[in-house]
């Protein structure tokens, strides 16, 4: 394994997965950048079929990349061995999905699921470890409780601690929130930021609720298998000093300098196939390419220069 100590706890680059099935290709990511800081909380969402669940399932070690670069705190997912993966998945990374029945066994009580994967990895004090989880998460009421005699929002939260229970740098969590009402949702969902905080646990929550980005300070919006947006949340205090919440939504732009604008941008102006781009001191403008000007009203950008250089 590669020594990547000081590197993000989650980078991807250009990540690359192509599904061929008789004879059909499949492009479900197409060159995803991705960095998550060390005990970030980052959520990704995007519409069904833009590649969440392909990028999931690379980064918890259960499929390869076809190409392009993925490392989770120090591991290379790329060239994983066999063993390696066995060792990244018991303590590198923690998983919590959408059904109860694939994150508990239904025969143990909360605080025996919690002890499976201390038992599995050979840790001690395992006893002292459960129960320190039990608080961490809140559910010590749910101790001697089998997973049907659990809150959906209780299953999730003994889940997380079960994900938890072996330190692992990294959480992914699929749909965490996928069964559970708006109130239990965002109880989970705090859960989650409250492991973070306590434990600088680095935590990706795959989702397609949307009010996953209320909880977490940084949204990442997946769109035809590349990161095409980013919702960035701050609290800030107004004037009369009153904490007023923030989110701002920033385009992502990726090595090569190529961005996706917002749908809802090229609808509005209803740009196609070619724009004309204009470099401004501080900014970049994008006019369609059907536009009345002739020119961007800056001599100072590329499609002036372009403009000049054709009329000499
Ligand atoms: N094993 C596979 N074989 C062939 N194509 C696949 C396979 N897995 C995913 N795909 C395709 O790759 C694309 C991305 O799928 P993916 O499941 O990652 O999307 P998603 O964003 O998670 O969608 P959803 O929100 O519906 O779960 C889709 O077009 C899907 O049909």
């Amino acid at each position: 394994m590669r020594d990547l100590t000081g590197e993000p706890d989650i980078l991807c680059q250009g990540l690359v997965r192509i599904f061929s099935t008789e004879g059909v290709e499949v492009q479900a990511l197409q060159g995803l950048d991705l960095r998550v800081d060390r005990g970030d909380v980052v959520a990704i969402v995007g519409a069904s079929g833009s590649g969440k669940s392909t990028l999931l399932t690379i980064l918890s070690g259960l499929d390869r990349p076809t190409g392009g670069t993925a490392v989770v705190a120090g591991t290379d997912l790329a060239t994983m061995s066999r063993a390696d993966r066995v060792h990244y998945q018991r303590h590198t990374v923690g998983f919590v999905w959408q059904q109860t029945s694939r994150n508990l066994l239904p025969y143990l009580t909360a605080a025996e699921n919690i002890a499976v994967p201390l038992v599995l990895s050979g840790a001690k004090a395992r006893a002292e470890r459960v129960e320190e989880l039990l608080e961490l998460l809140g559910i010590e009421h749910c101790r001697d409780r089998r997973p049907e005699q659990l809150s959906g929002g209780e299953q999730q939260r003994t889940a997380i601690a079960v994900a938890l229970a072996n330190s692992p740098r990294v959480l992914l969590a699929d749909e965490p929130t996928g069964e559970l009402d708006d109130a239990t949702s965002a109880e989970v969902l705090e859960a989650l930021r409250g492991a973070s905080e306590r434990l600088g646990v680095t935590v990706l929550i795959v989702t397609h609720d949307p009010t996953v980005s209320e909880h977490v300070r940084r949204t990442v919006q997946i769109r035809d298998g590349r990161t095409a947006t980013e919702v960035l949340r701050r609290t800030e205090r107004d004037d009369s000093g009153a904490e007023v919440h923030v989110a701002e939504e920033f385009a992502v732009l990726d090595r090569a300098g190529r961005l996706q604008l917002p749908e809802e941008f090229v609808s509005a102006l209803d740009l196609r196939e070619r724009v004309r781009l204009a470099l401004e001191p501080d900014h970049v403008g994008v006019w369609p390419d059907g536009s009345s000007r002739t020119s961007p009203p800056t001599a100072s950008g590329r499609a002036g220069h372009e403009e000049e250089r054709t009329d000499a």
